[in-house]
């Protein structure tokens, strides 16, 4: 498979720091969007056809493959499947934006502590959601966050701004932080996000070289993260699909595909690139 279409330099000298040296590299992804497509019903979201093995291939090689979800960390191993996978043993997910951290070698999760102001915010969501108009808004409650969904609504554009505002003044009552994404507005835990979860990633394994896989606006931070330590000599390769149309992320990637077939193809050129070393 030949090298995919490389936007930028910074983006090439990443990729060739990979493949000349993938044992000191982290090949680190989001969930939704990217290894799995959109779907209506978050609990039905899967990884598309050859996504988990050309993860896997890689893995071999690699220092450390990463999976960076908003997701719980259980739900996100569970959903993706990766658990017992052939050749993932060494998988880590890093679940509610870097809050909780499971591991295949282990099978445990670990996690920072979870902020009282979700126990407040789950209480008063409902209510929140009758005096906006909007009852049928679908809450998808992680117990660390809550993520309030409008894809399944008549209007779900206009669900989400008539949300924006009211829930943005609940977060800030509630110590929480407001995560905007693909037709889904999120009250998580302050303090954390991908980029924090990333550099946490990038220490603890030495990572001289990364590549990050998004869609939304969530995986911003990740991007973000790795761009900064590019001063310090990082190589990264940033990486886009098209499957949230954020177009901060695209216009900031260094390849952009359409959906996570695009990305399985990139992972598998990058495994066929240092195969070929
Ligand atoms: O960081 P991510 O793994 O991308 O998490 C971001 C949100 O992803 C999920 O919602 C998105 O995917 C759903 C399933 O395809 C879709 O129905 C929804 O519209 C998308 O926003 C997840 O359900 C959320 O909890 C995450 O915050």
């Amino acid at each position: 498979m030949s090298t995919p279409v490389i936007q930028t330099d910074a983006g090439r000298e990443g990729w060739e720091a990979i493949v000349s040296d993938p044992s000191t590299a982290v090949i680190s992804s989001d969930f939704d969007g990217v290894l799995s497509p959109l779907v209506e019903d978050p609990a039905r979201s899967r990884p598309v056809e050859g996504a988990l093995d050309a993860l896997a291939r890689l893995a071999r090689t690699v220092n450390q493959v990463a999976i960076v979800t908003g997701r719980p960390a259980l739900v996100a191993t569970e959903l993706s499947g990766v658990s017992g996978h052939p050749g993932l043993g060494s998988l880590v997910v890093l679940g509610h934006y870097g809050l909780e951290r499971w591991d295949a070698a282990t099978g445990k999760v670990t996690s920072d502590p979870v902020p009282e102001g979700v126990t407040t915010a789950r209480d008063r969501l409902p209510g929140l959601l009758r005096e906006v108009g909007v009852p049928d808004a679908f809450v998808e409650d992680k117990d660390s966050s809550l993520a309030v969904h409008t894809r399944r609504l008549d209007d779900p554009a206009g669900a989400l701004e008539l949300l924006r505002a009211p829930l943005t003044a609940l977060a800030q009552e509630t110590g929480l932080r407001l995560e905007p994404g693909n037709l889904v507005l999120e009250l998580r835990p302050p303090g954390i996000d991908k980029g924090v979860a990333l550099r946490r990633l990038i220490e603890s394994t030495g990572a001289r070289s990364i590549l990050y896989a998004g869609d939304d606006l969530g995986d911003l931070s990740a991007y973000r993260a790795i761009q900064a330590q590019r001063d310090t000599g990082l190589r990264g390769v940033l990486l886009a699909t098209r499957s949230s149309n954020a177009t901060e992320l695209i216009e900031a990637a260094d390849i952009v595909v359409d959906d996570p077939s695009g990305v399985v193809t990139v992972l598998t050129a990058l495994s066929d690139a240092i195969s070929a070393r």
